[in-house]
């Protein structure tokens, strides 16, 4: 039989300080940016996660040199990457793990040394969507195999500068992809958007950090992106900002249980899942945002609508948020979320409802009538770092032990998430359980 490794949760109150971890997003978007440039980069803050090592680990790949200081005891060092204005493949073979963002980002580099480069993956990724880049490899014959649309896929051709059409409502990280290499290619380059943008804030992160390289895109309300040709990279020293897509864990963490500050997030951050922080209030959540800190107070919440098209990667812990807020709460234009590392409406709608909450699941989204408390019992992670860390905050309101399987997803973006969640006083067995 095999085992996975699970957690038994107690049920109790989480209060105290966190310090919120480097965000994920900020630092796939460093590591690249500075392998691109030519010289020298020190980027600070950094915590390896599964998918920020996937990143890391291609890049050299790819011929950039990276060495990284001390790991200090919060898991987090600098890293000093050496880029060489170009890139050299050392490995044809790019195992982006489990990371979306590590094979969305990183496909359109093939196109920059029309070598062959075999990119891997592993759990979901396996078949998450790559469509939007198998259309532009068409029209610009360049070569690619892949195993029936599945991974591993092969591309083999130099990407030439030109238009690009691209939908908005699939995956940004198909653009983020493209804003990384159309500003070195030697002519000019547009790309069209041709639905409305959804995740709009993670093209945000991508402008910006790109400024701070020296890369300049000019963004025509999010309907098309002129891209000059010839520019290049500068190397530069960066620190990564906390993420607030894993503050929204110990947010809700605040809101359900005891006091919780969370610290060393931006609160000018562009991220889009800073918006935690509206829906929060909107729903209730007394908060306190300072420059230094974000303090949340044990707050009753309400039921509201709540539209994630720009902000996916909440909906585990929204969802977690609305079964213990009074009244109904719609998680609306949801639909994509069922692309990421699992299927994350059914998961959460399933694992909740396995606790004792009364989630609905629907096509786009989820209904959800709120309960004062839980019950408690045995959860899966669906091998998904945030169905794991929404249903360990779950287990704040539950009468019973929550027992949750899989745990060791959190480590995809976030390896400290359990020691985090015992600092603040959770009280968690680890074991080993039967598949
Ligand atoms: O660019 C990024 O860093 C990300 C973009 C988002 O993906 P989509 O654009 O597919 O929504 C988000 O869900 C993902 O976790 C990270
Ligand atoms: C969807 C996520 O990441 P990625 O798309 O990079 O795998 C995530 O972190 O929730």
């Amino acid at each position: 039989m095999m085992c996975v490794k699970s957690v038994e949760i107690i049920p109790s109150p989480l209060k105290g300080n966190v310090k919120i971890p480097p965000s994920k997003s900020l630092s796939h978007r460093a590591i690249i940016c500075a392998g691109l440039s030519e010289g020298e980069s020190h980027i600070e803050n950094i915590a390896f996660s599964d998918d920020i090592i996937a990143t890391l680990e291609a890049m050299k790949s790819f011929g950039i040199i990276a060495r990284n200081s001390e790991i200090d005891i919060d898991g987090i060092c600098s890293v000093y990457i050496k880029g060489k204005g170009k890139l050299e493949l050392l490995r044809n073979q790019i195992d982006c793990k489990e990371s979306g963002s590590t094979i969305r980002f990183l496909i359109p580099m093939a196109g920059l040394l029309g070598e062959k480069v075999t990119y891997t993956g592993r759990g979901k990724l396996v078949e998450r969507p790559l469509d939007a880049y198998y259309k532009i490899f068409e029209e610009q014959d360049i070569a690619y195999y892949n195993h029936e649309g599945k991974l591993p896929l092969s591309v083999e051709g130099i990407l030439k500068p030109g238009i690009f059409n691209m939908k908005g409502n699939v995956s940004s990280q198909f653009i983020t992809g493209l804003l990384f290499v159309l500003p070195i290619l030697h002519k000019d380059s547009k790309i069209i958007i041709t639905t409305e943008l959804e995740s709009k804030g993670y093209v945000d992160l991508t402008l910006d950090i790109l400024k701070k390289f020296s890369i300049y895109v000019e963004n025509n309300n999010y309907k098309e992106f002129y891209i000059k040709g010839n520019q290049k990279y500068k190397p530069t020293e960066y620190r990564v900002e906390g993420d607030f897509s894993q503050a929204a864990f110990f947010i809700v963490a605040g809101i359900l249980g005891d006091e919780v500050v969370c610290k060393d997030l931006n609160v000018a951050s562009l991220q889009a899942d800073k918006a935690i922080l509206d829906i929060a209030k909107k729903m209730g959540a007394k908060l306190c945002v300072s420059d230094d800190f974000i303090k949340v107070e044990k707050s009753n919440t309400k039921g509201i609508i709540i539209d994630v098209s720009q902000c996916p990667d909440l909906v585990p812990i929204l969802s977690v948020l609305g079964a213990l807020s009074k009244g109904t709460t719609k998680i609306v234009n949801a639909a994509r979320v069922r692309i990421k590392e699992s299927d994350r409406l059914k998961a959460m709608a399933t694992e909740l409802n396995k606790l004792g909450a009364d989630v609905k699941e629907l096509t786009d989204g989820l209904e959800i009538h709120g309960k004062e408390q839980l019950n408690g019992g045995i959860v899966d992670s669906w091998n998904d770092h945030r169905i794991a860390m929404a249903l360990a905050i779950a287990s704040i309101k539950c009468t019973g032990p929550v027992i949750i399987k899989n745990s060791d997803a959190v480590k995809k973006s976030y390896p400290r998430f359990w020691k985090d969640f015992e600092k603040l006083g959770g009280k968690i067995n680890e074991r080993y359980m039967g598949k």
